[in-house]
């Protein structure tokens, strides 16, 4: 070795010695010929390593049960698969996390003799950005399909839902039917108890509708005082004493806003089809019993009649 070789290895070794990485170098047998601080922690090495090999540290350290996480119940199984991946590379890169909450990207390079060299990098800063780049994901995802004001879905996620039960069931014979709720007289609500006594209706109502469906049943708020429900494999008869339950139990709570007591009722059309619908067909169907309740004088439920004659059930 040149003195100038000798001098960049030397460097090259104090500076791994210290680094916050981990540096191991194992012979062509697997045993450990070195490795630095970092590594020992990886693998709870205390003391002498040189010539222990690869599998006598993997099952020290899941039996001291610190340094890098092992989860399984059986080491030897564990060690299997670790061996089938392990030298089957000339380079290999995977990551690894700690029983202390720290993650480490491996490096695994094999030299031509057989000697192979593993470099440890600490990523836990960039595994804790990950994770909580996911979860803001997800929460925007959320925020993306719920109603921010009632909690329930609102209406991309509502037709979203719909049109995923619909191609679901699309070769069945199965009926499925929709209604849409429109609260009654909103506007004086609103204009009696401001905006906020608005809301509180709205979030009540929510409320309500929810817990009188099937847990299964879609649901959510479409347009500012509008609701519509899917219920899959549901009959028109079915569907009727559905919304009539729902009418009724709008009709019968007390929304509680500051001092005052309000009463709200609402108007329902529905609509029953086979399965081979679109989201499209049904609320046009929907819409058009709604305006028909409307019509008929509020707070009630009407079925959807091609036709003149429609379907209607008042609210007693
Ligand atoms: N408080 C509150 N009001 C809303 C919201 N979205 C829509 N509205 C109000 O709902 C009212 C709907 O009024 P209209 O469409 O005239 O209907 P309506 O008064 O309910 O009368 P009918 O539907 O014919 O019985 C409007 O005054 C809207 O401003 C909301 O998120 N909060």
């Amino acid at each position: 070795m040149t003195d100038t070789a000798h001098s960049v290895a030397q460097q090259l070794f104090e500076f791994i010695q210290q680094s916050r990485d981990g540096y191991a170098i194992y012979d062509v047998d697997d045993r450990l010929c070195y490795c630095n601080g970092v590594f020992k922690e990886m693998f709870c090495i205390e003391g002498a390593y040189q010539h222990l090999n690869f599998a006598d540290l993997i099952r020290h350290t899941y039996a001291i049960g610190r340094g890098i996480r092992l989860d399984t119940d059986n080491i030897e199984v564990w060690l299997t698969q670790a061996n089938a991946k392990r030298r089957s590379r000339p380079f290999r890169l995977f990551e690894v996390d700690m029983m202390d909450g720290r993650w480490f990207l491996l490096s695994e390079q094999i030299r031509q003799d057989g000697a192979l060299l593993v470099q440890a990098k600490d990523i836990t800063k960039q595994k804790v950005m990950e994770s909580e780049l996911i979860r803001s994901v997800d929460t925007l995802h959320q925020m993306a399909l719920t109603d921010a004001l009632t909690g329930i879905a609102n209406r991309r996620s509502f037709v979203e839902s719909v049109e995923s039960e619909l191609s679901r069931c699309r070769r069945d014979t199965s009926l499925v039917s929709q209604l849409l709720l429109d609260l009654d007289h909103f506007k004086n609500i609103n204009d009696t108890y401001g905006h906020q006594g608005g809301d509180a209706v709205l979030k009540q109502v929510a409320n309500t509708i929810k817990k009188t469906l099937r847990q299964y049943d879609i649901f959510g708020r479409i347009g500012g005082e509008e609701f519509a429900v899917f219920l899959g494999s549901t009959d028109a008869q079915t569907a009727m004493e559905i919304a009539q339950r729902l009418c009724q139990a709008v009709a019968a709570s007390t929304i509680h806003h500051g001092q005052a007591q309000i009463r709200v009722t609402t108007s329902i059309g529905v609509t029953t089809r086979e399965c081979d619908t679109s989201f499209e067909q049904l609320y046009l169907e929907a819409d058009d019993a709604l305006y028909q309740a409307k019509q008929a004088g509020r707070n009630r439920v009407i079925s959807y009649q091609q036709g003149p004659d429609s379907g209607q059930i008042g609210p007693d």
